[in-house]
């Protein structure tokens, strides 16, 4: 074990002013998850924490205040861990314990996420991927070209709102488009409150507006489809070449050239980016998908309560969902995601009957269609707009 290592171990929980926190810090260490750490149970409390890295497929790459290391979950949270989606991601925190003199450590437990990115599995909540945790910021990329859609854009907002990430749009490739103002209001109006911003990486433009996300600590995660320019658009975020492919050279703790497979990345102006596979081909609400399917085991829950206009707020007896949550068989945060995706899709519902109105008295009356899983979660939301006006 170093100097460092012992020097570390036990008191670095107490004294945030210590080197190794500063390393933390870069990697988005704060008071935020100084307290978070500080809850946890005693015997966790006091272990080292680190930031996960990269996934393999049976060991991980942490951040520790001592440098990096790969690591592995104790025997004892892997036989607690119920779900796949409660093993840690790229993103997440976990508090270890070094291997005493080895580059290796145990992660014992996880601190609380802030936030989620999870790739529902057709088997069900049991196999529920968490393809990135504790994103501040999700940059939703849309190219200004023929490939612009707006229901995409849509789709991805629903799964933003569910993240607990703050979206924010991005209108790449703007020099393809002479009049990209008439897009940003089509997609402001699909996205009430969200930012949405031009960039073009080609022309270096609208590198500034993107600043105030840019803050170092801050963790990003780029999605989007395929060929819209992420790659491109991170590679200039970065200011050079990043090849996230094969690995960054990076110093160690101890000055040491390290070159290893990362998927969370240190900016030169300090800011994290997530960059994982799943997090890139994220299509959760593509066609077959909709929203009551990405909730099922919530509205198969609603299905059961008493009153079938049972809110779910705690109070209504005989209500289902609230058992389920007090018994521990629902997750309260999964149903808090799923209130918040209900307002989102209400305030959409009201906002389409609104424009569909306007159309129908200039056109007679002809609704406009979208893709199946839209209109089908756009059905159900309809009837919450209607219990909430
Ligand atoms: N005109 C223009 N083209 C761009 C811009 N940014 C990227 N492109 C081009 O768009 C194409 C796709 O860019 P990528 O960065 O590979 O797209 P991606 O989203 O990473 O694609 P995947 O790796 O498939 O997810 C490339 O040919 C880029 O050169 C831009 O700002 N303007
Ligand atoms: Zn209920």
């Amino acid at each position: 074990m170093s100097i460092l290592n012992l020097q570390f171990k036990g008191d670095h929980h107490l004294n945030l002013n210590t080197i190794a926190h500063e390393l933390l810090k870069t990697y988005g260490w704060n008071d935020h998850w100084e307290n978070a750490a500080s809850q946890l149970s005693e015997k966790y409390r006091q272990l080292t924490p680190a930031r996960v890295m990269a996934q393999h497929s049976h060991s991980y790459q942490i951040m520790t205040p001592d440098g990096e290391q790969t690591a592995v979950v104790s025997g004892k949270y892997e036989f607690q861990a119920q779900l796949r989606s409660d093993f840690p991601a790229v993103g997440d925190w976990v508090m270890t314990e070094p291997m005493p003199g080895e580059q290796r450590s145990i992660i014992h437990a996880m601190v609380p996420r802030r936030s989620a990115m999870i790739r529902r599995a057709a088997g069900g909540v049991m196999d529920d991927q968490v393809v990135g945790a504790n994103m501040d910021y999700l940059f939703i990329t849309s190219a200004l070209n023929e490939d612009f859609n707006v229901r995409r854009i849509e789709r991805y907002m629903i799964t933003a709102w569910e993240s607990g990430a703050t979206p924010v749009i991005l209108l790449t490739k703007a020099d393809l488009c002479d009049e990209p103002v008439v897009y940003k209001n089509e997609v402001e109006a699909v996205a009430p409150g969200v930012p949405v911003h031009f960039v073009s990486a080609l022309r270096d433009q609208g590198k500034e507006q993107l600043a105030p996300y840019m803050r170092p600590g801050a963790t990003i995660a780029v999605t989007g489809s395929s060929g819209v320019g992420k790659s491109t658009l991170l590679n200039w975020l970065a200011g050079e070449e990043k090849q996230h492919t094969s690995g960054i050279r990076e110093s160690d703790a101890r000055g040491r050239h390290t070159t290893t497979h990362r998927e969370l990345f240190l900016l030169p102006g300090g800011a994290l980016v997530l960059d994982t596979p799943g997090m890139r081909e994220l299509q959760l609400w593509d066609a077959q998908d909709g929203w009551e399917q990405a909730f099922s085991d919530i509205e198969e829950l609603a299905a059961q309560c008493r009153y079938r206009d049972c809110k779910h707020n705690g109070t209504e007896p005989g209500c289902a969902v609230t058992a389920a949550i007090a018994e521990g068989t629902l997750d309260a945060r999964r149903f808090s995601n799923y209130k918040k995706t209900e307002r989102e899709l209400a305030h959409l519902a009201r906002k389409e009957r609104a424009t569909a109105k306007k159309h129908s008295k200039q056109a007679g009356g002809k609704s406009a269609g979208g893709k199946p899983a839209v209109a089908k979660a756009r059905k159900s939301s309809r009837d919450y707009a209607e219990e909430l006006d």
